[in-house]
């Protein structure tokens, strides 16, 4: 079944039922190490994993790795261009859960997105970004404690599709003359515009499958938080794209008011039934003008709709919602996504799992691992229902390649995310307790060292703080 690699002698696949991973003691796991830092941050991390393996579990339970090929190692062992080798993509269908280092795409031309590839390919997709603060990390913000939020990426579509046309080239010349002769005249609100003519074009595709399936598991995670993190916002560009990211809120409303009905109330109803729990006399048109700014110069016809919200609202959820029965459920809302990257730096408290599409959660992701503590402290997850592929937020960091000083510390928290996805959770605990110790006692890598007051020198090495977080285990 493979051309040039071979799987271990001991250990067994992981299967997945309904979604969920069934694991053996000894199960089989593949790995890529990666480009770039990928030659630092992998060995310090597998250590991490086995040390903590070991400790919890001793002989009882053991990961078998089983080293796979992508990026420039690939290139290396299978030939030029061979940058994702059959090889690794059967290994990793094969063994369902594998975990990976960073891969180096290319701006502006040459081959496309390894790392988005192996999401689409395997269709992980639900890329999981937890961003939540470690006790003593140093952190540019000044209460970085409060942030705890876990962003929900949907992590097929959008723009990372790849379709797209260089600009001047044959295709999208046609693509700008179609649209500029046919589909925009013939379309009314489009007016006049027309598409310049040295554009190059890229297309957004957004379902309403991708993006309710991304909002069931953001809507599933969130019912399994504690009821205070009990919370799913959807983030979206909506005013600007109506029809792709204003269509992705909607479909996720639709969907969390379809499918947990009983189980979440959204942040309108919320209001609508909290003005008739203040005041059970309200009217209609009271309640109305309560929930819409500047109800009362809107047109007749937007007053009624949002009258007939109210009456639905009502009707539909008083009896399973009413009397204060709402604050004990999942709470559905969404952002505008400019406004979330400033919200979740001013009330970062008011927020829990962010559901975003594609690009917008690509962004959201670093800025909210910055907040708490930097890109060597963002892991990740891409999980689907055959399959899981976990890796940290950063890239390859390449000016950091090969000096043994780049922090692992996301590889080892998406570790950690791998470890309690398998339900191994002492060794994940042993892992996490380990950072905590490590970091308060102040032995941290070089990104974190110089935001310590007072910076800490010499910082550790990658490999050092791999020990440090194995020397405080427990
Ligand atoms: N999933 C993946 O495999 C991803 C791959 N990429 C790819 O990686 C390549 C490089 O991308 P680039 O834009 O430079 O982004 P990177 O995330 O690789 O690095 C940007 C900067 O972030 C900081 N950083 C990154 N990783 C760590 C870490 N582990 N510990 C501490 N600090 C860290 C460093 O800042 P400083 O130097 O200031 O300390 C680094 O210079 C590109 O080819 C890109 O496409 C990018 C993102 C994800
Ligand atoms: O695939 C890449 O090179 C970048 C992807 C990325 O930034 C991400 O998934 O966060
Ligand atoms: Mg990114």
């Amino acid at each position: 079944m493979y051309e040039k690699i071979t799987p271990p002698d001991t250990g067994s696949r992981i299967t997945f039922q309904n979604g969920e991973p069934i694991v053996p003691d000894n199960p089989i796991i593949p790995f890529l190490r990666g480009d770039g830092t990928g030659v630092d941050i992998w060995p310090a991390a597998q250590k991490v994993f086995d040390a903590a393996v070991q400790t919890a579990y001793g002989d009882k339970r053991r990961i078998s790795w089983f080293k796979v090929y992508a990026g420039d190692e690939a290139c290396e062992k299978y030939g030029t261009y061979q940058y994702l080798p059959e090889d690794t993509l059967n290994a990793i269908k094969e063994f369902g859960i594998a975990i990976k280092g960073p891969l180096t795409t290319p701006v502006g031309g040459g081959i496309r997105s390894l790392n988005v590839a192996l999401r689409q390919i395997h269709d992980l997709y639900a890329c999981v970004r937890p961003c939540k603060y470690y006790q003593g990390t140093p952190s540019p913000h000044k209460t970085p404690e409060k942030l705890d939020v876990i962003v929900y990426r949907e992590n097929t579509e959008d723009i990372y599709l790849g379709i797209e046309w260089r600009q001047g080239s044959e295709m999208a010349n046609k693509i700008i003359h179609l649209l500029n002769t046919e589909l925009i005249p013939a379309t009314p609100e489009h007016g006049k515009k027309q598409i310049p003519l040295d554009s190059g074009i890229g297309i957004k595709p957004i379902s309403r499958t991708g993006s309710q399936r991304l909002v069931r598991r953001a809507m599933q995670h969130a019912l399994r938080l504690p009821k205070n993190k009990q919370m799913v916002t959807l983030v979206h560009k909506g005013n600007i794209m109506k029809y792709t990211e204003g269509a992705f809120r909607d479909w996720g409303y639709e969907l969390a008011t379809t499918e947990f009905r009983n189980q979440c109330v959204t942040e309108r109803e919320s209001w609508i039934l909290s003005n008739k729990e203040k005041n059970p006399d309200i009217t209609t048109a009271e309640n109305a003008s309560e929930i819409e700014p500047g109800y009362d110069s809107l047109t007749e016809e937007k007053q009624a709709a949002i009258c007939r919200e109210v009456e639905n609202v009502l009707n539909s959820i008083w009896e399973t919602h009413g009397n204060g029965q709402w604050k004990d459920k999942v709470m559905v809302n969404d952002r505008i996504a400019d406004s979330i990257f400033q919200q979740i730096q001013t009330r970062p408290d008011e927020y829990s799992i962010l559901a975003t599409m594609n690009l917008n959660g690509d962004y959201l992701s670093d800025a909210a691992a910055a907040i708490v503590g930097g890109l060597g402290m963002g892991p990740g997850a891409n999980i689907g229902d055959n399959c899981a592929i976990f890796e940290a937020t950063h890239g390859t960091a390449p000016k950091h390649a090969g000096l043994d000083r780049i922090n692992p510390g996301s590889v080892i928290l998406s570790g950690v995310m791998m470890l309690e996805f398998m339900g191994w959770q002492e060794a994940a605990d042993l892992i996490k307790q380990g950072i905590g110790k490590a970091i308060s006692n102040r032995e941290v890598t070089y990104d974190l060292a110089r935001m310590m007051e007072p910076p800490v020198e010499p910082p550790l090495k990658c490999s050092e703080f791999a020990e440090a977080i194995i020397k405080n285990f427990g």
